[in-house]
């Protein structure tokens, strides 16, 4: 596990944004997988500009989503559908096409989910996963006690996931209380991770993803097995590391 300590937010969006652009240069049909919320926008921003400057080219790229709510209608601003087009889709100019998201509409969600992995299969394997971590370690939604062998399913949201998530809606009673999310059998067959944390209400979270045990209390504890992950912090999501010192700061 790389962690690099960056000095505000600005610089881990840049940053992270770099690793993962490597990663997907020079390859034919690359496989970004895209996290939403607030976590990984400045890291969105960083690849948009790096392809009006013509130095990055996700044509031919595939995306796919880690989750989507569930029952929240694909038109509705705040499913991931839109997030996805608005924040990844059509500034990374993306084919939409090859951009997919869980189905939470789906009437058979159990189908919908094996159909998302057979996708993912299917364009090749996921080259880059970017991934945020909520205040409580989930990743994708995969809230705590989630299996570590999990593949995407439907889940039920935390209390403290849907309050951090209501800054969203107008009101408590419209945070969905469930979605499909890849598992974190699937976040953990991507090929490199990367994942971005800022602000002090992640510094809890990422002390215990990157230093405590590998548990199923906290979901991202996994990724302390994942072949080539790439944590990047600011300051502030950083501040609980006893370890600190050891890592890169830029
Ligand atoms: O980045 P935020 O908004 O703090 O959310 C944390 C995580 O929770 C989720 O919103 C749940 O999927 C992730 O997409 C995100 O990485």
């Amino acid at each position: 596990m790389e962690v690099v300590i960056c000095r505000d937010a600005a610089q881990v969006g840049i940053v992270a944004a770099e690793k993962v652009a490597d990663r997907l240069r020079g390859r034919a049909n690359p496989v970004i997988g895209l996290a939403t919320g607030s976590s990984p926008l400045d890291l969105y921003a960083h690849l948009a500009k790096l392809v009006d400057e013509g130095a990055l080219d996700l044509s031919q790229a595939y995306g796919f989503a880690l989750d989507e709510y569930v029952g929240l209608a694909h038109e509705h601003p705040e499913s991931y559908h839109a997030v996805i087009r608005r924040t990844v889709t059509e500034p990374l100019r993306m084919n939409p096409a090859r951009v997919r998201v869980p189905n939470g509409m789906a009437a058979d969600l159990v189908g919908a989910a094996q159909q998302y992995e057979e996708a993912i299969r299917a364009a090749g394997g996921v080259d880059v996963q970017v991934l945020g971590i909520g205040s409580n370690g989930h990743i994708g939604f995969n809230e705590p006690f989630t299996s570590f062998g999990s593949r995407t399913h439907r889940v039920p949201l935390t209390e403290q996931t849907r309050n951090d998530n209501a800054r969203f809606f107008d009101s408590m009673d419209q945070v969905p209380t469930h979605a499909l999310t890849q598992g974190l059998g699937t976040i953990m067959d991507s090929r490199t991770a990367v994942l971005v944390a800022t602000g002090e209400h992640k510094a809890d979270a990422v002390a215990a993803m990157i230093e405590g045990p590998v548990a199923i209390a906290m979901p991202a504890s996994i990724l302390q097995f994942h072949p080539d992950v790439h944590v990047v912090l600011d300051e502030a999501a950083a501040a609980k590391l006893a370890s600190r010192d050891h890592f890169h700061k830029l």
